[in-house]
């Protein structure tokens, strides 16, 4: 099938090196000319496992990359992969997908055969139908089911794995208002749908839209309660991670994301759960779970300094940050747990020093203000160190050496595999 990707970042990128290797013809359309150079020289434009491969393979054959619209009218469906972040009260932002789907609508103006508008990008209820739809109608020139058509499919890929999520996720969520749609979306994914691993889910619009809202929410939630059980376990000195363990093993819970700790950061669970929380209060709805489930997750950072303060006297204290990225894996430091830790450490006097194998130089970049010095290893960060704390579970943290502190104070929020035998203090943050 030829398909056209509108936007190329992470998503975007991915499902088309993806789409590429599954046999599709597939142009990327994408407004930084810097991401488009990459493409066409076969190069990734962003760090992810297997993608890089993926695209050096088929770059210049099934996959390329353009600036120009226009040449969405050679394909039969278009994925939009646009941004959609949040406004400063945490509502959904629409320009980018307002500005995509105006120019897409232009571009299409001239196809005379029928195309298929995917929504790929995280949006609210409605949007697709209410906003998207009526955009590309008035462009084009043509009505959604007369020659256009709508659907909604989410993307549940995560940062650090996100080819293999991809390509093997545990569901396909098709939301779709005809049958031409359907199959059509079908037929692009049937050689993930054929693996007896992914579920398919067939809806309308509107759910598809909810369902990935409420799979983050979920997420993001099931994560502050065990937090929270954590936060309880630490209080009755009982471990968090053997009780959690425990409660994993009951299959109606599972096993899965129960790491008590720091809490969740990174650019979609935080932007995802306000955006949410801000649509359902504009539905006239109270989201008060979801609003204890952020409190819960800013609460951690101020939990982790305050467990350090008991141990050492901050004022004028160097202090070990280890790891800067929201999780393992990648550099992305977008709305990182580590952040708001060094903030508080130099609110209470401390003097952070900071250290990750990848994400400096996005910090470094994104946040010029943030009050930390930055050391080129974990040794050099430690060296000298009246405390450490742990932000980031990146596993080369578990082999360090922790001899040249100046006093061997460790605070972990990541639960770290770390010898505590030769340290001072230890202390975890849930256990
Ligand atoms: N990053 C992730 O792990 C996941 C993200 N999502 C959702 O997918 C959507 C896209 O997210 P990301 O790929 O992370 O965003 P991103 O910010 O990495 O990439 C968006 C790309 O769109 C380009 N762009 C912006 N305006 C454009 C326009 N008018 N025409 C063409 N290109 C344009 C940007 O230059 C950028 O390269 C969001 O709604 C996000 O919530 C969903 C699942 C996973
Ligand atoms: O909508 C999105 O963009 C994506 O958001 C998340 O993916 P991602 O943000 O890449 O990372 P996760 O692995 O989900 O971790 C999110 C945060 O939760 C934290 N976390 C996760 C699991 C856990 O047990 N404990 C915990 O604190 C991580 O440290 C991290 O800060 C979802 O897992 C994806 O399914 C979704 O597609």
């Amino acid at each position: 099938m030829n398909v056209s990707i509108v936007g190329s970042g992470y998503v975007g990128t991915t499902i088309a090196a993806c789409l590429a290797d599954l046999g599709h013809e597939v142009v990327n359309v994408e407004i930084d000319q810097d991401i488009v150079d990459a493409i066409n020289a076969g190069d990734a434009p962003i760090h992810e496992p297997g993608l890089e491969e993926r695209i050096a393979d088929h770059a210049g054959t099934r996959l390329r990359a353009t600036t120009d619209y226009g040449e969405v009218r050679d394909t039969d469906v278009t994925f939009l992969c646009l941004p959609t972040p949040s406004t400063e009260d945490g509502s959904l932002e629409l320009g980018p997908m307002r500005a995509g789907a105006e120019s897409l609508g232009g571009a299409l103006a001239t196809k005379e055969d029928d195309h298929l508008v995917v929504v790929k990008s995280t949006v609210l209820p409605g949007t697709t139908e209410e906003v998207v739809g009526p955009i590309l109608e008035a462009e084009s020139g043509t009505q959604v089911g007369e020659g256009l058509e709508l659907a909604m499919n989410p993307e549940f890929l995560r940062m650090g794995t996100a080819v293999s999520d991809f390509l093997a996720p545990d569901k396909v969520v098709l939301g779709t208002t005809s049958d031409d749609a359907a199959s059509t979306l079908r037929a692009l994914y049937d050689p993930i749908l054929s693996s007896e691993e992914t579920d398919l889910v067939e809806t309308d619009l509107r759910e598809a839209e909810l369902i990935k809202y409420a799979n983050n929410a979920f997420l993001a939630a099931k994560v502050s309660l065990v937090n929270e059980l954590g936060n309880v376990a630490k209080e009755y000195g009982a471990d968090a991670y053997e009780v959690l363990e425990a409660v994993g093993l009951d299959d109606r819970i599972s096993a899965r994301f129960m790491r008590s700790g720091l809490g969740w950061g990174g650019s979609c669970f935080p932007k995802d759960v306000d955006a949410l929380r801000a649509g359902a209060r504009e539905q006239g709805y109270e989201p008060d779970l979801l609003d204890a489930a952020v409190a819960v997750n800013d609460g951690q950072p101020r939990r982790l300094v305050d467990l350090l303060a008991d141990h050492v006297d901050l004022e004028g204290a160097r202090i070990a940050v280890l790891g800067l990225s929201f999780k393992p894996g990648t550099d992305d430091v977008r709305k990182s747990r580590a952040l708001d830790v060094i903030r508080r450490l130099d609110e209470r006097g401390a003097r952070p020093v900071a250290y990750d194998p990848v994400a400096i130089d996005n910090v470094r970049e994104r946040y010029p203000d943030l009050p930390a010095a930055y050391a080129d290893s974990a040794s050099e960060a430690l060296e000298e160190a009246d405390g450490a704390v742990v932000a980031t579970d990146w596993p080369e943290f578990d082999d360090c050496s922790f001899a040249g502190m100046a006093r061997r104070v460790v605070v972990d929020g990541r639960r770290i595999d770390v010898d505590a035998a030769d340290l001072e203090v230890y202390e975890g943050l849930t256990w």
